[in-house]
Order: C-alpha cells, then structure tokens, then sequence
C-alpha cells in the first residue's frame, strides 16, 4: 500500500514538471497569422491577389488609434511600443491647397513672362501702329493661345486702346488683365469631386498619354486632399510600368495613405481599379484616386481598356471625376490627345502639368475651349507640393506681375 502511495506521488511530480516545461516553451503563432507589430489598416490578401500596400501600413494613419493593443496583447509584449515609434516613418506635412499658387507664382511668370509682360510692354509703346499689332498676335499665338482666341482677343484689345485712348501704364494693365481674365473663363467650376456621394468615396479616373505626369499627379492629388483632411486610397491601376505602382506607394506612404495594387506584373487594370474602389468603399474613405497606364490616343485596344476600365469601376461607385493629364510643353498636339481621350471617356477636367518649363502658358485657354472643360490643376515643378488649383485670377496676376 506504502508502495502504491509513492510510486502515486512520483508519478504525479512527474507530469507536473512535464506540464511546466510545456508551458514555458513559445508557442508557435498560427500559420498565417503576423509575427510583428501590425497596423488596423494592414494589408490583407485581396481577391484576385491584389493588397492593400504594405508601405503605407507601416506609416502613422490620421486615422482613429489602432486596435491592435487590445486585441493582441501578447504580440505587444513582443514589440514594445517605443521600437515602433522608432521606426514608424514621419508623415509629411503637405502644403494647404489655398497659399500653392501664390508661391508658385514667380515659376510662372519667369515661365511666361513673354506672354505676360512682353503683352504688356507692348501695348504700353507709345504708338500702336499695325507692326506693333502684328507682335501683340504673333506673342499670343507663340503663347499656344489659338489661332481663334488670338484673333478674338487682339480684335477686343484694338477697339479697347482705340476707343479708350489710354496711354496710362496702370490703365492698360487693367485693361489687359480683364481681357485675359475673360479669356480664361472665371466662370468655370473648378472645383475637384472630393465628398462622398450616396455613402460612397468619389472616384477618380486618372488619364494620359506616356510621361505626362499622371503617377506624380495622383500623388501630388493625394497631398492636395489630405492637406484638406480628405481620407484617400490610391489605386495603381497602371500596371504597364512595372515601376508606377511602386512610385504611387511611396507617395501615398508619405503621407499615410493607402495604395491598392496588384502583385502580378501585367495584371488587368480594371481589376486593380475594382480593388481599389471597393476598398475605398469599405474603409469609407472620401476619395479614391486611380492612375492608368500611359496610353497613346492612336492606339485603339488601349483607349477600349480604358473604356473598360471605367465601366468595371462603375460597378460599384460611379466615376465623379475624369482627369486628363496633359504636359503643357507638347502645346498643340496635347490638344489632339485631348480630343480623342474626350472621345473614350467624359474628362471633367484637365490636369496641366510641366508649366515651370514652358512659355506655352496660352494653351489653358486653347485646350478649355476645345474641350469645354477647365483646368482644374496645374503642375508647376517637380517638388512634392508643387501642384496647384487653377484659379483664372490667380493665373492671369503671376502672368501680369511685375
Ligand atoms: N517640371 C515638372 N516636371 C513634372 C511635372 N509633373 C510631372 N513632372 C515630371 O514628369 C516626369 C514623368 O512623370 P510621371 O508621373 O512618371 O508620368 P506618367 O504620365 O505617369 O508616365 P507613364 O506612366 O510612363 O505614362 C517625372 O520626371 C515628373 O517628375 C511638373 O509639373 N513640372
């Protein structure tokens, strides 16, 4: 009986100390499961094997505080908190929309001053005579300002200076302020489709040929809307350019805003753009930017894609808002892009980018006549925040400024 009782209590000591050391060895998370510290907004597999980039993940969100620590609190014992603060990229601050085209404003008249002033030195002379005229329609025209608008507004500027007779330097300027001003068209409705519709994000499609500016554009678009407390997702939905999915991320990551794209080289652009949007939908955020691949307006297959493209969105949300991207050192072929792009798709409005670099600042006037759409945009450099809101008064003062 002595006996039975010890041998008991060995035995039980035994799978004590078995069950201990069980206790104390790390248990192996779940297959699948993460390891390391992750956001709520992580990315999770999409269908179709599209993620929501993991870049931005890692970036602070101005979103509502993370959940992870209540509900994974042994995977925070793992990763103390100061590790992540560490490591966590600083967002960018990006610039109000309202002070960019002021500050922008010396790149446009050193860009056009010829435009500008040289228009206002020249209807400054002493005396108009049919030569100086002739100078006044041939800096118009070298502006990319159409050969209709030219003649419309030379003939408005001669029966002006005739009938007023003014020679006053401060006069002419007002004089020729207004003329331009109403060449612009103040009228227009510029502003962007930002606020959610019917309980879902605005969509934005995104437009152009090859190196406008499309890719820089959406990311720039993103720091113009988060400057204005918008929630974004970007979608890569061009997915020609191995590298333009890539560039997007990190623009969106600099300002902790989520990209959507596909990990397959080559994948179907309507389908990154249909992720996109459904994430957009889900995390309900205000808007969702989607950039296409550059496609030329000859090539019918990519203008059909395009066509696609924005059906298979609009089976989810409608799309608000067509930009084209046109680069304003191309002058007048952009016009012939642009009228095939209207063609395929009803463009809302025109990105202008690449300013800084040309004396064409004319072809604002040209292309929204042609279209009958605004500029809503306007790039004028490569820095982060160097696009800016069109506003026709703003234009036309750096135009005139001294
Ligand atoms: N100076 C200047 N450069 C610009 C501006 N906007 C874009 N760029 C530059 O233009 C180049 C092409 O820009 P991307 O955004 O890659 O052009 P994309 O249209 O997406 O190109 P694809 O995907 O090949 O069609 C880049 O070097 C940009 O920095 C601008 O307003 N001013």
């Amino acid at each position: 009986m002595e006996i039975v009782l010890i041998i008991s209590l060995v035995l039980a000591l035994l799978l004590g100390a078995v069950l201990v050391g069980l206790l104390d060895r790390p248990v192996a998370p779940p297959k699948g499961t993460y390891t390391e510290l992750r956001d709520d907004d992580d990315p999770a597999l999409a269908p179709g094997g599209l993620v929501a980039d993991p870049a931005s993940a890692d970036a602070p969100s101005s979103r509502p505080a993370p959940r992870h620590a209540a509900e994974a609190p042994t995977v925070e014992e793992e990763a103390p908190k100061a590790e992540v603060v560490e490591t966590a990229p600083q967002l960018d601050r990006p610039e109000a929309a309202g002070t960019r085209l002021q500050r922008l404003r010396a790149r446009l008249l050193k860009s056009n001053n010829v435009f500008g002033q040289g228009l206002l030195a020249l209807l400054s002379r002493d005396r108009i005579d049919d030569d100086v005229w002739d100078e006044i329609e041939e800096t118009l025209l070298m502006a990319d300002l159409g050969t209709e608008p030219t003649m419309e507004l030379v003939d408005r500027l001669k029966a002006r200076v005739t009938v007023d007779g003014t020679r006053d330097p401060d006069a002419l300027r007002a004089l020729l302020r207004e003329e331009l001003l109403a060449m612009v068209d103040p009228s227009m409705d510029r502003r962007l489709a930002a606020t959610r519709k019917d309980g879902k994000p605005a969509v934005t499609l995104v437009v152009g040929v090859n190196g406008v500016g499309k890719t820089t554009t959406v990311g720039k678009l993103a720091r113009v809307l988060v400057a204005e407390d918008r929630e974004v997702v970007l979608g890569a939905a061009d997915t020609f350019r191995a590298a333009a999915a890539e560039q997007l991320a990190t623009w969106g990551a600099r300002v902790g805003v989520v990209t959507v794209r596909s990990e397959t080289e080559g994948a179907d652009p309507a389908s990154v753009a249909f992720e996109a949007v459904k994430t957009g939908i889900e995390e309900e955020a205000d808007v969702v930017l989607v950039d296409t691949a550059g496609r030329l307006q000859n090539k019918a297959n990519l203008m059909d894609e395009l066509g696609k493209i924005k059906r298979v969105i609009e089976k989810q949300a409608p799309v608000e808002e067509v930009l084209l991207v046109l680069d304003a050192t191309t002058g007048q072929n952009g016009l012939m892009q642009a009228k095939v792009f209207a063609e395929v798709v009803d463009v809302t409005g025109i990105v202008l980018t690449k300013l800084d670099g040309t004396a064409k600042g004319g072809i604002v006037v040209a292309i929204q006549r042609q279209l009958g759409v605004p500029v809503k945009l306007i790039g004028l450099g490569e820095g982060a925040d160097d696009l800016a809101p069109f506003s026709a008064e703003g234009f036309v003062d750096a135009l005139l400024a001294e």
